[in-house]
């Protein structure tokens, strides 16, 4: 469907140097101005209601004086989408407040692993978690070290953690995790190599921590042990679908991707690990077109953004 015949839509974007570079590259500005949707580059220094005109705000930038920007932008423009409200994209910085989207969903045969928050890494004698755990940083503001990871084999192993960091037990699910991708009205699950099972034999040989990042990125990752990978099964369509479903809801939300494993010692069972907002679409085959269309189904008010 091309918007050729009227004035195309502009989508103003602001976005991380980073998040610019690997999302709005030349294929999807072509594809996207070919189809009568144009994204321009907002200065977020300066006050949004002076640039534009804009069909729709695209944003991924968490800084308060950027969210002033955005509300006075709102205030003014009540009806132009902003994608997305800073409140929801907030619930998806805290790993805990993350992932209690998941438990409010009460979806059978899914759920998420145990975990507690450290505020404090003095006094973690008493865990009541079974080991090995991941330690991962709070936040998940998009810095590098917010993807820092670490396996926790034993007690020593906690020595050394950074606070305020969440301590959540590591699932063996066969090396493979299952990233699923939310446009809108588009979802895509795919399968990416993950950190391989730790039987109770290896754990016993294990000791202290071991840092980690990023592995789903990492083409080396996993495999192991005769790569199971590309024989895995993919999780039920329709258990995706409610999961989908469920989290567009209740985080309002129509940009994110989440990474589901299945839990190897109860295969019905699917736990979701992290949910992500603006995650790499370009990652993604037919990202140009499933973005555009996103982006035309929200000017087109087909999507609700939220708040405004
Ligand atoms: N509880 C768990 N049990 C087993 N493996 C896990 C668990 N949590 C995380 N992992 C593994 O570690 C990887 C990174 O964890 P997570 O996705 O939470 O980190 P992240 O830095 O937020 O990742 P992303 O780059 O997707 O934002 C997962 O893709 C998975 O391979
Ligand atoms: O650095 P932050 O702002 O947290 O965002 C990252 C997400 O956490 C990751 O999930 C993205 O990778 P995936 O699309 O493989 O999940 C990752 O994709 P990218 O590295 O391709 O941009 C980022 O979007
Ligand atoms: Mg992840
Ligand atoms: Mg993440």
């Amino acid at each position: 469907m091309s918007n050729l015949s009227s004035k195309p839509y502009q989508i103003g974007y602001a976005l991380t140097p980073k998040k610019e570079q690997t999302f709005i590259v030349p294929s999807l500005l072509s594809y996207a101005s070919q189809n009568g949707v144009v994204l321009t580059k907002i200065d977020p220094t300066k006050p949004l209601i002076q640039q534009g005109p804009f069909d729709c705000i695209l944003h991924k930038l968490y800084d308060s004086d950027w969210k002033q920007n955005l509300q006075d932008f709102a205030s003014r423009n009540p009806n132009i989408p902003i994608i997305a409200s800073p409140e929801s994209i907030d619930i998806l910085r805290n790993r805990i407040s993350m992932l209690e989207t998941v438990s409010k969903l009460k979806i059978n045969n899914t759920g998420v692993p145990k975990q507690i928050t450290i505020t404090e890494v003095t006094g973690l004698e008493n865990l009541k978690l079974n080991f090995p755990l991941i330690a991962k940083p709070l936040d998940a503001d998009g810095s590098e070290t917010s993807h820092k990871l670490h396996l926790i084999f034993d007690k020593d192993g906690l020595n050394n953690l950074t606070a305020p960091l969440v301590l959540q037990e590591f699932v063996n699910h066969g090396g493979v995790v299952f990233k699923v991708y939310v446009a809108g009205k588009y979802f895509r699950c795919v399968k990416r190599k993950s950190l391989p099972d730790i039987s109770e034999e290896k754990l016993v040989n294990l000791k202290g921590s071991l840092p980690f990042s990023q592995v789903s990125n990492l083409a080396a990752a996993g495999g192991g042990e005769g790569c199971k990978f590309e024989k895995t099964e993919m999780p039920p369509e329709s258990l995706v679908k409610e999961l989908v479903e469920g989290l567009k809801e209740e985080l309002r939300l129509n940009l994110f991707n989440f990474d589901v494993i299945r839990d190897g010692k109860n295969k019905e069972n699917y736990l979701v690990i992290d949910i992500n907002y603006f995650p790499g679409y370009a990652k993604m085959p037919d990202f140009e077109s499933v973005i555009t269309d996103f982006l035309r189904d929200v000017v087109h008010k087909d999507i609700n953004c939220g708040d405004n």
